[in-house]
């Protein structure tokens, strides 16, 4: 459940009088989520998101999302951009926390692809890539392949509490996958890095919003296509490839930038790169989120199992 802050009718009521919106009708907080505390704002003219950013998300990137957002709706692309008050501003302060009123987009997050829902998605993947071929700013990749390594030694020896030899094992594979890493050859541009099928609003196979670009940064192209391909192309449990998934994905993708020899040679040590990705942080939350908190945690082991999928000599002792 994602309403970690509170907010009353009144605080909600005087915070909308910034806004050219209506006045308050209903909030209703949205469980879905886990970062940020999110709720459906309904006023007398339309319906929004207020999100408060919880700590997860550092103030500091706020204005590197918002505008990117900005940028990839004026290019006629569906996302959701934060509405601006009456002075222009969009980032506002709610309750102590950074926040948001951001546009409602109409569609229903994924749990399970079909093939043309992901031949779509990759599709709009590859047009966001296409539109922010002139979006100027810039930001580090804060869980990009130069954290892995300190967030394994900051996991240390825990990592086996939740399965014998997961330390070993990720450590071998941060080994492998580093080793053999892109870092100078391959197009960087701005990047989704988390477009998982829980952050594609869809109505059938129709894309109606990409939404949650709340780790987005400047990174490898092919590497959000390689985290896509991980996050769409598995069962929950990361035991089982959907072949026909992660082939229309790429082919969706294909449609704007078909991948190069380069790319295509490099796919496989991206998408394991993605899996270290995942599983640590995954593990990191594990380790860190006592079992009786109100938030899900997700399964490491999941990511440790897709490892094997891409890298068949990575494939997991533990998994
Ligand atoms: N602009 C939007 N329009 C309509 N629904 C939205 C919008 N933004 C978010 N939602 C809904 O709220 C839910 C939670 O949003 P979001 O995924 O951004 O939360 P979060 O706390 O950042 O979560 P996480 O990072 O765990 O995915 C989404 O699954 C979606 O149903
Ligand atoms: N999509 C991530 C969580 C948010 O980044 C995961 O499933 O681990």
């Amino acid at each position: 459940m994602a309403v970690y802050t509170q907010v009353s009718a009144e605080v909600l009521a005087a915070f909308l009088t910034r806004y050219d919106v209506g006045e308050l009708v209903s909030a209703k907080g949205i469980a879905e989520g886990v970062e940020n505390s999110n709720f459906l704002v309904e006023t007398t003219r339309d319906r929004f998101i207020l999100t408060l950013y919880e700590k997860r998300v550092a103030a500091a990137d706020l204005p590197f999302f918002m505008a990117l957002l900005d940028h990839l709706d004026a290019k006629g692309l569906p996302v959701p951009p934060a509405i601006k008050d009456r002075d222009g501003i969009e980032i506002q302060e709610l309750e102590g926390r950074p926040a948001c009123l951001i546009r409602f987009m109409p569609g229903v997050s994924l749990s399970h692809p079909t093939p043309a829902q992901a031949l779509a998605a990759g599709s709009a993947m590859g047009e966001m890539h296409r539109a922010v071929a002139d979006f100027a700013p810039t930001r580090e990749n804060s869980m990009g392949v130069d954290t892995w390594r300190p967030l394994l030694d900051r996991c240390g020896r825990s990592l086996d509490q939740i399965a014998p030899g997961l330390y070993d094992d990720l450590a071998a594979a941060l080994d492998h996958v580093e080793a053999r890493w892109p870092r100078d050859t391959l197009d960087r541009v701005a990047i989704h890095a988390d477009l998982f099928p829980d952050n594609v609003l869809m109505l059938g196979d129709t894309v109606t919003s990409l939404i949650d670009f709340y780790f987005a940064c400047t990174d490898i192209r092919v590497y959000d296509l390689a985290v896509m391909h991980g996050a769409w192309a598995f069962d929950g449990a990361g035991r089982n490839y959907d072949a026909a998934v992660g082939e229309a994905l790429i082919r969706g993708y294909e449609r704007h930038f078909p991948l190069s020899a380069e790319e295509r040679g490099l796919f496989a040590t991206l998408a394991s790169g993605a899996c270290i990705r995942f599983a640590l942080s995954r593990a990191w939350d594990w380790l860190n989120t006592p079992p009786d908190a109100l938030v899900m945690r997700k399964d490491p082991l999941a990511y440790m199992r897709r490892l094997g999928h891409y890298h068949p000599a990575l494939a997991m002792r533990v998994a």
